[in-house]
Parts: C-alpha cells; sequence; structure tokens
C-alpha cells in the first residue's frame, strides 16, 4: 500500500518544510493532536483535511509556534519554530488564520503596510506588492476601510496579508470559505504557480474536501489523529474511491472497524506503517518526551549573537506598532477625545462634588428673644448664609421638622440669653441657671456626620465672631483656652478636597490605564490579531513596549489636562517640584498599563477582563486611603492597604503638592519606590502567565 502512496509525487524538491512527529497538545483535560505525524514536502501543497473540530487549527498554531506542543517535535523550515535566529515566526513565513484578524480601522492599504514594516519591506516593495495582490485578489480600492467591506472581501485582504512578503512557507487555514468559485479557482492557480519554484511551501486547510485535489500531497485527520498522508489520487486509488471525500469516509469506516479510538496511541502506526507517502519510522518506537532524542530530530544550535537578537526588541516592530496605533487612533477620534476628556471629567466632578462644605443646609431656629437688639439675634448674624439656611419657628414646629428630616437641626436661645450671657462674660462667678441660660443650644440630626460637623463649625465661628465683635481686644476672656495658629503646611480653609485629589488623579490615571490596556488586549487576542503579529515575528516584548509607549502618549495628555484643571481651574495649592508631580503620575499610569497586561495576559474575552478590573476597583480605591485617610483603616486591613499600589503613591503626591517635599523626605520616594516596584511586578508577572500559557 505505501508503493501505492509513494508514486505520483511531483519532482523531488530538497527536504520537508514541516515535519511534525509525535506531536501532542491538550486544552486542559481535552486531547486535541494525539501523537500526530505529518511531514510537508518542500515545493509543495500539503492540503490539511478533516471534520470540524479535529485539530487542524490547533496543528496549524503549533507549526506556526503560537501554541506550545505538550509533547513531540516540530521543525519548520529547518528548525523548531521561535527558534532563536530563525525566521518562523517571521518573513519566512505568511499565516492566514481562520479567523478575519484585521484592524477594522485601517484601509486595505494600511494592512499591507503594516505587514511590510514588520517584514522590513521597503514602501516601494509594499507598494509593488500591494498592486499585484488588490489586482490579483480582486480586492477593492485601497483606501477602503476594513470595516465596510464584505466578509469575503476582508478574507481575501487577510490573505493578501499572508501573501505579502513572498513567504517561503505559507500555511492557509481556510482561506477559501465564503470566496466564490471563480477566485477560489484562481487562489489554487496562483498556490500551484508558487509552489513551481520549489521554494515555497504550502499547507492548507478546507472545508471543501474536492478542491484539495489540486494539492500534491493531502493529510486526512480525525479526532487529533492523522488518518492518512499522500497524493490525493494515491488516496483514493488506496480505497478505491472516485473522490476524496469518499476515499476520506472508507477511511473513518475503517479505521472505526479496527478499533481505533482516540488516545488509543494506535493511530500513527496505522498511518506510519501503511498510509504515509513517508517511511521510515518504526511504530514500536516510544512516544517522545520533550527533549528526548529523536532519531530524525534536526539538532539545531544558536549563538550568543544569535539567542540575543532573538530576545532583544526590534526597533522596526515597535515603530510599526505605534504607528499602527496611531493609525487607529485617528480613525477613531470619538474614543480618542474619549481617553482624552474622561479624566478631565472625572476629576472635574470629584473637585466640585467631593470633600466641599454642604450649602444650604436648613436649620429650625427657636429664639425666645424678641427683641432686634439681642444677642441672639446678633450671633445668628454672623453665621455663614451660603451654609446654613435659618428657619425660624416654635419649639414645637422645629422638633417636628427635625423628626420628619426637614431641618438638619435645632438652635434654641431661651428668653435671658442675652442678660445670662453678659453675665456669664462680666462675672467670675455664675450660677448653673445662668450658664445654662445663656448658652446656645443645639440639637442635631447626626446621622449625616459632614452636615453635623460643619454645623458645629459654622456656630463655632459665628460665636466667635460675636464675641470678637462685642468684646473687641478683650475677647480674649470668652474663649476657649486653645488657640490655633498659623499652619505649618496647608491653610486654614482647607477643604476636604484637597486632601481627595492627589489620590484621585492617581486613580484615575491608573484605572484607565488599566481599562483601555487590558480591553485592547484581550479584544486583539480574541480577534487573533495579536497571534498574527506573532507569526509576523512581532514578540510579546514588543507588543508590550509599543503598547506602553503609545499608551504613554495618551496618558501624557490626560495628565497634562488634569493638572491644567486641578491647578488652574479648582485651585488646588502646589508647593513641590512639578516635575515630580508628573513623574510619579506618569508612573502610576504605567502601573496601570502594566497590570492591565497582567489581567489581558490571564484573561481571553472582554466580560471577564472587564469583571476583574471592576472587581479590584472599589476596594483597591477604599484601602488605598484615597477618598477616606488610611489612619481610620482598622489594623489587620491596615497592613493590606500599604501595600496597594496607590496608598503610599497618594501620600507621596500629597508631600509633595501641599508640604512642597522632595525625592529626599522618606514619604516622597518611598511612593515613588512603591509605585516602581509594582510596576517591575506586574511586567514579569504577565510575562510569566504569558510564557505559561502559549
Ligand atoms: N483555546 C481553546 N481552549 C479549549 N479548547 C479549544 C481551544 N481551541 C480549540 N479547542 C478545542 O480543540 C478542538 C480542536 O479545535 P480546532 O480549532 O483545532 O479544530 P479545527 O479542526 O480547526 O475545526 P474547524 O475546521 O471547525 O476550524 C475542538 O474540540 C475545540 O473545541
Amino acid at each position: 500500500m505505501k508503493a501505492d502512496l509513494e508514486a505520483p509525487l511531483p519532482a523531488a524538491q530538497g527536504g520537508s518544510a514541516i515535519r511534525c512527529r509525535d506531536v501532542c497538545r491538550s486544552y486542559g483535560k481535552l486531547k486535541v493532536l494525539s501523537n500526530l505525524n505529518l511531514t510537508v514536502p518542500q515545493g509543495h501543497i500539503y492540503g490539511l483535511l478533516g471534520p470540524s473540530g479535529c485539530g487542524k487549527t490547533t496543528l496549524l498554531k503549533c507549526i506556526v509556534g503560537t501554541l506550545k506542543i505538550s509533547r513531540g517535535h516540530i521543525t519548520v523550515l529547518g528548525k523548531p519554530p521561535a527558534f532563536p535566529g530563525h525566521e518562523v515566526p517571521g518573513k519566512m513565513v505568511g499565516y492566514m488564520p481562520q479567523d478575519i484578524a484585521l484592524y477594522n480601522e485601517f484601509t486595505i492599504s494600511d494592512t499591507l503596510t503594516f505587514f511590510g514594516r514588520i517584514h522590513g519591506l521597503t514602501s516601494k516593495e509594499t507598494q509593488d506588492r500591494m498592486n499585484f495582490l488588490i489586482d490579483f485578489l480582486d480586492l477593492p480600492q485601497k483606501q477602503s476601510l476594513v470595516r465596510n467591506l464584505s466578509g469575503g472581501q476582508r478574507r481575501r485582504v487577510s490573505l493578501g496579508a499572508a501573501l505579502l512578503q513572498n513567504p517561503e512557507l505559507l500555511i492557509l487555514d481556510e482561506p477559501t470559505v465564503g470566496v466564490d468559485p471563480v477566485l477560489r479557482a484562481k487562489i489554487w492557480q496562483h498556490l500551484v504557480e508558487i509552489v513551481k519554484t520549489g521554494k515555497t511551501s504550502v499547507i492548507i486547510t478546507t472545508h471543501y474536501i474536492e478542491e484539495a485535489r489540486q494539492a500534491n500531497v493531502v493529510g486526512l485527520m480525525r479526532n487529533g489523529h492523522l488518518l492518512a498522508e499522500g497524493p490525493p489520487e494515491a488516496v483514493m486509488k488506496l480505497h478505491s474511491a472516485t473522490t476524496l471525500e469518499h476515499a476520506f469516509l472508507q477511511l473513518c469506516e475503517t479505521t472505526d472497524q479496527n478499533g481505533i479510538k482516540r488516545g488509543s496511541g494506535l493511530q500513527s502506526g496505522a498511518l506510519e506503517s501503511s498510509q504515509s507517502f513517508e517511511s521510515g519510522r518504526d511504530e514500536s518506537e516510544p512516544i517522545l518526551g520533550i527533549g528526548q532524542a529523536v532519531t530524525d530530530e534536526v539538532k539545531c544550535s544558536a549563538d550568543w549573537k544569535a539567542r540575543a537578537r532573538h530576545i532583544l526588541p526590534k526597533g522596526r516592530n515597535i515603530a510599526a506598532l505605534i504607528i499602527k496605533t496611531i493609525v487607529r487612533m485617528k480613525r477613531m477620534p470619538g474614543s480618542l477625545c474619549f481617553q482624552f476628556l474622561l479624566p478631565v471629567i472625572q476629576i472635574s466632578l470629584i473637585c466640585l462634588c467631593v470633600g466641599g462644605d454642604p450649602k444650604g443646609i436648613q436649620v429650625a431656629v427657636v429664639n425666645n428673644e424678641t427683641s432686634p437688639s439681642s444677642f441672639s439675634h446678633s450671633l445668628l448674624s454672623f453665621l455663614d448664609n451660603s451654609s446654613v439656611r435659618q428657619v425660624p419657628l416654635s419649639h414645637n414646629e422645629a422638633f417636628e421638622g427635625v423628626y420628619k428630616g426637614e431641618y438638619w437641626g435645632v438652635i434654641g436661645f431661651g428668653k435671658n440669653f442675652t442678660s445670662y450671657l453678659t453675665k456669664r462674660m462680666l462675672q467670675r462667678q455664675v450660677s448653673k441657671e445662668v450658664i445654662d441660660g445663656g448658652s446656645v443650644h443645639v440639637w442635631l440630626d447626626l446621622t449625616n456626620r459632614q452636615v453635623a460637623l460643619m454645623l458645629q463649625q459654622k456656630l463655632h465661628e459665628a460665636f466667635q465672631a460675636f464675641v470678637d465683635n462685642k468684646m473687641g481686644s478683650m475677647s480674649y476672656l470668652a474663649a476657649l483656652p486653645i488657640q490655633f495658629e498659623e499652619p505649618i503646611y496647608g491653610s486654614l480653609n482647607t477643604d476636604f478636597t484637597t486632601f481627595v485629589t492627589p489620590g484621585a488623579v492617581l486613580s484615575i490615571t491608573f484605572y484607565l490605564a488599566v481599562g483601555l490596556t487590558a480591553l485592547s488586549f484581550v479584544l486583539e487576542r480574541k480577534e487573533g490579531l495579536l497571534d498574527r503579529c506573532w507569526v509576523a515575528g512581532v514578540s510579546s516584548m514588543e507588543t508590550m513596549l509599543a503598547h506602553l509607549l503609545s499608551q504613554l502618549l495618551v496618558i501624557s495628555v490626560q495628565i497634562i489636562l488634569m493638572l491644567l484643571f486641578i491647578l488652574l481651574v479648582f485651585k488646588n495649592p502646589n508647593e513641590g517640584s512639578l516635575v515630580l508631580v508628573v513623574v510619579l503620575i506618569v508612573l502610576q499610569g504605567i502601573s496601570g498599563i502594566s497590570f492591565g497586561l497582567v489581567i489581558s495576559a490571564a484573561i481571553d474575552d472582554e466580560q471577564s477582563a472587564n469583571q476583574a478590573a471592576l472587581g479590584i476597583f472599589y476596594p483597591n480605591l477604599i484601602l488605598s486611603g484615597i477618598i477616606w485617610p488610611v489612619e481610620c483603616i482598622p489594623y489587620p486591613l491596615r497592613y493590606l492597604s500599604l501595600v496597594l499600589p496607590q496608598t503610599y503613591a497618594s501620600e507621596a503626591l500629597r508631600c509633595i503638592m501641599y508640604r512642597g517635599w522632595g525625592l529626599t523626605q522618606m514619604m516622597v520616594w518611598r511612593g515613588f519606590a512603591v509605585t516602581m516596584g509594582w510596576n517591575a511586578f506586574f511586567l514579569i508577572l504577565a510575562t510569566v502567565i504569558l510564557k505559561l500559557r502559549t
């Protein structure tokens, strides 16, 4: 039978473009590829056929290196994928994933230019190839936006991106879905043409089994096994079938009858001893573990320079990714405005609505003195009218109003308030009755502490002003024996907003960066864009760096706008160095980006990413001492609070802005150190998760 299958291959083109030996891959407990052997000869078209879910895409992802195999061995164009110095992933391979995997905001021209940049093509080379591909693939005008194209047109643009750099190996995952029969024939004709040179090899999956007759070799896959591999005519002949589809059915029946079950380990025996066009493997061999010696394993080595080049990020790729982000931003002005305006709106709302003094608080006044020249009237005239609205009422009405929630308290004066207070001020010894009658009595609704505290403070201020007015230079006689001198830091009229603002700026910068990073990466991964760029030769490190740099541009504008608002519009004080202020906020933005990378590395869908970001938002905001001082947090929780990214950073920013401190002060450098520590931790964690998940 083997002889049958060996016969009709076209002229030998040298070695194999792809060799898979005993390849295994699982998703959790689901074993998708099981001891799979496959060989794509150099200069041939290999049609990989099989029912939906049999593992074709998984195999292609293992071949291009976006998925790591659990066991076995793969060589692509002579070396394992992602081997240092090897251009797979990279320029040598053109990959068209099953998903469209194109940036919707790009035009056709942008798309091809982007991949041209990554492959290091000159503008002229890209233009020439673009003109050819637009004509060949019957694409609309190159300035057409991808999002406005039909499904079939997008698929053809995706194919164009894979063909752009004339790669040595083309890996096409269902390129002809949604393509009309004329164009499908044209694509196959093109593939046949390009392999004729012997330099290009193609592996293609398709649901249209019959179109694979144009392939030089077909591999029939089922349940993660390769059932047969050989030239289409030979496979059909072997099963006395007139169509490939029929041959495939026959093969499935035969293997079912032979009791070949998934995971039994017998499949490769069935294939290699009988139906593979390639010979030479002893099926009694054990399945290979990683790192075990294999007879046909290619031994590769790379010197330290190649390894260093492999690890070091390439400026060309970073530049291409940054340009990509800028082009996308330009195409989404609404989203860009939102990114710039949202932090300004948020910080403005905080400055306007959080921490200020309550205004227009209704208070019932029960004044039993009737004379307008009485002390009670005089004292009430010093009460801040913008904060406290006095409503003169009878005793009963006043208390009823408070019980109904109409007033925040009752201020009461006895009918002899003026005479008792005068006695109290002038006489050394007075009776309790005089003390009582000469006091302002206040009953408060203390359910709102801020309102109650403000009322207490306003009453104290009014009394002090009244005493100053009545007693002039002798006012100290009626003052409390506690004197608040000029504050050392801050000013007497500092409100709580001043405390909240620095932490809020950090928190807004951090969370916007988390959200935008996580969302953009999760969406790019979901749409297959990250994988596609990776196969084109962009490393995870380059992707992260490019995102970091482009996001820094956005963060810088956000920070400038926020600072302009808090310093110039809301007149927040800043006694310290503006440079330190900006650097600390930028570092917090980088923390946000790094944390967003962690989320996107660990989570695949946007809903879970949103949940993760939201899940930590409130606990972090509350525990970081941003809206309420850390000193109020009970002890075991306070330790947790102190290790969070924004706790020491907020304190440091307040110290810079309000105390004018610099980096020599521990409370300032500690904020910078903790932020940088978190940055490093998040970046390392994201890299480790990414590595573990491939
Ligand atoms: N990321 C993943 N996590 C878990 N299971 C997965 C994942 N990707 C694929 N699978 C499962 O692996 C199996 C093989 O999927 P794969 O996409 O490789 O099949 P396929 O042959 O390409 O199918 P189709 O022809 O429909 O594209 C399927 O059962 C699929 O559900």
